[in-house]
């Protein structure tokens, strides 16, 4: 490490020494690969400082698309729509990226381009080839993003080189896009099992310098691939997401307008792991519609525009209802079965089984709700039938399914035709009956009861 005084600003610059290694560390302490990672702490605790601008970034044209079949050209067409509707002119959903190789890629992107909206801005996405600048350039793309790999899992392993010629082929990557005029965004892939000190440093250190010779930005995204970050304080890096954040902005002197988190659900912690790298420096998170990403899955955006609201108070202009109707779109168009308990998506992420919480809603809604769901997000609270839900939730059923239906019936537990249904819904299970009552056969059955 060398550390050298700025008189002008004076403040102590560090250059963290490069090392090239023999052998790669892999963690073999914090990652055993024969049991389950450990969490080992150094209980070194950074400060949080929040970016004056918080942004969520888009993935679900690249990583989402490398999880499942290809979307149509339509639909990439309608999804970017729908992120220009939730965005709502507020910039805070600040870009989507796209693969350009194949003739479809290209039709994708020009027809998104086409549409001539400001938020999200279309990116590129290449592999870490100098001819890929020209498809970038040729189709207007003004920043792209570069893959360059940093823990030693992939320098020694697949890419089969040594530290020194890794970096020595990123860096004329990287220069070349400059000299093309377009942004590079580097790709750290797997920087939770990388060197910190001994490469990402380092290397965060050469491309400063390109930036500052190219007056250009260099953004970096830190990728968390496999999902092993870790937000509890205290913990060593190269898992500790705060550290790392902290670290790529103090010591790698990265603005944090050109930070950015991507994350994995592999350990459940694409969310937290998310909002930590906001809070402690990093402006962007990047994240995919529903969290459909490779294997878990990335953070999902709407998870992210909750987060954002809860920490600025404010959705600051952003359509939050646009969510609804995402979903709605790709249950409908894409044929995409989200897992029903998925939160602000799923069919039942607001739904009750159990009586004794229907009872609590009927009362007063705010009793079982996370929060105004049918102002904020179109879906107001809904009780699912069962052997469980009691008078209570029938009578909420009754009330909700007929009232958005155009017919205004309510009822109360007292209603005898009430106790007509629960006396159908209790013979159901007498009988052996072990699924819940969908909405068309209650409709059936009360219809009949309340002669409709
Ligand atoms: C391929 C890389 C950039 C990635 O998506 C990841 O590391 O998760």
């Amino acid at each position: 490490m060398n550390v050298k005084f700025n008189p002008k600003t004076h403040i102590l610059e560090i250059e963290y020494q490069f090392r090239d290694v023999d052998e790669p560390n892999l963690f073999r302490n914090i990652y055993p690969y024969n049991e389950v990672p450990r969490l080992v702490f150094n209980h070194r605790i950074v400060p949080m400082n929040v970016p004056e601008k918080l942004y969520i970034t888009d993935t679900t044209f690249r990583d989402g698309q490398q999880s499942r079949s290809p979307y149509t050209v339509e639909q990439i067409c309608r999804i970017y729509d729908y992120l220009h509707e939730l965005d709502n002119g507020s910039g805070i959903i600040l870009h989507t990226e796209f693969f350009v190789y194949s003739k479809q890629d290209k039709e994708a992107v020009l027809k998104c381009l086409e549409k001539g909206y400001d938020f999200p801005k279309v990116t590129a996405w290449i592999r870490a080839k100098k001819e890929d600048f020209e498809i970038v350039k040729s189709l207007g793309i003004k920043e792209t993003g570069i893959l360059v790999s940093c823990s030693d899992y992939h320098i020694f392993k697949k890419l089969k080189m040594t530290r020194s010629q890794a970096m020595k082929q990123y860096l004329e990557i990287v220069s070349a896009a400059l000299e093309a005029g377009i942004i590079p965004r580097c790709h750290f892939e797997d920087i939770t099992r990388a060197d910190f000190y001994g490469f990402v440093l380092p290397f965060i250190n050469e491309l400063m310098k390109l930036s500052k010779e190219a007056n250009m930005p260099v953004k970096i995204r830190a990728c968390d691939t496999l999902g092993l970050g870790s937000p509890i304080p205290g913990v060593a890096l190269p898992r500790s997401v705060p550290q790392i954040i902290y670290g790529i902005v103090n010591y790698g002197e990265v603005p944090s307008e050109w930070l950015e988190w991507h994350g994995h659900n592999d350990f459940y912690k694409a969310v937290i792991n998310s909002t930590m790298a906001w809070l402690y420096g990093a402006s962007m998170v990047n994240t995919s519609l529903l969290g459909i990403g490779e294997r878990t899955g990335n953070t999902p955006l709407e998870a992210m525009v909750m987060e954002y609201i809860q920490i600025r108070g404010s959705a600051d202009g952003m359509n939050v209802a646009v969510i609804s109707e995402i979903a709605d779109y790709f249950k409908r168009e894409i044929g995409y079965e989200i897992p029903p308990m998925t939160p602000f998506v799923g069919d039942n992420f607001n739904a009750t089984r159990a009586g004794i919480h229907a009872d609590g809603l009927m009362k007063d809604e705010e009793i079982y709700n996370i929060f105004d769901t049918g102002k904020i997000l179109g879906r107001p609270p809904k009780v699912i039938i069962d052997a469980y839900s009691g008078i209570a939730g029938i009578v909420i059923w009754i009330n909700r399914y007929f009232k958005d239906s155009g017919i205004d019936i309510q009822v109360d537990k007292k209603d005898p035709r009430v106790q007509k249904v629960k006396e159908w819904v209790d013979s159901q299970y007498e009988n052996g009956r072990n699924t819940s009552i969908s909405d068309e056969e209650l409709k059936e059955v009360v219809s009949k009861i309340f002669g409709l």
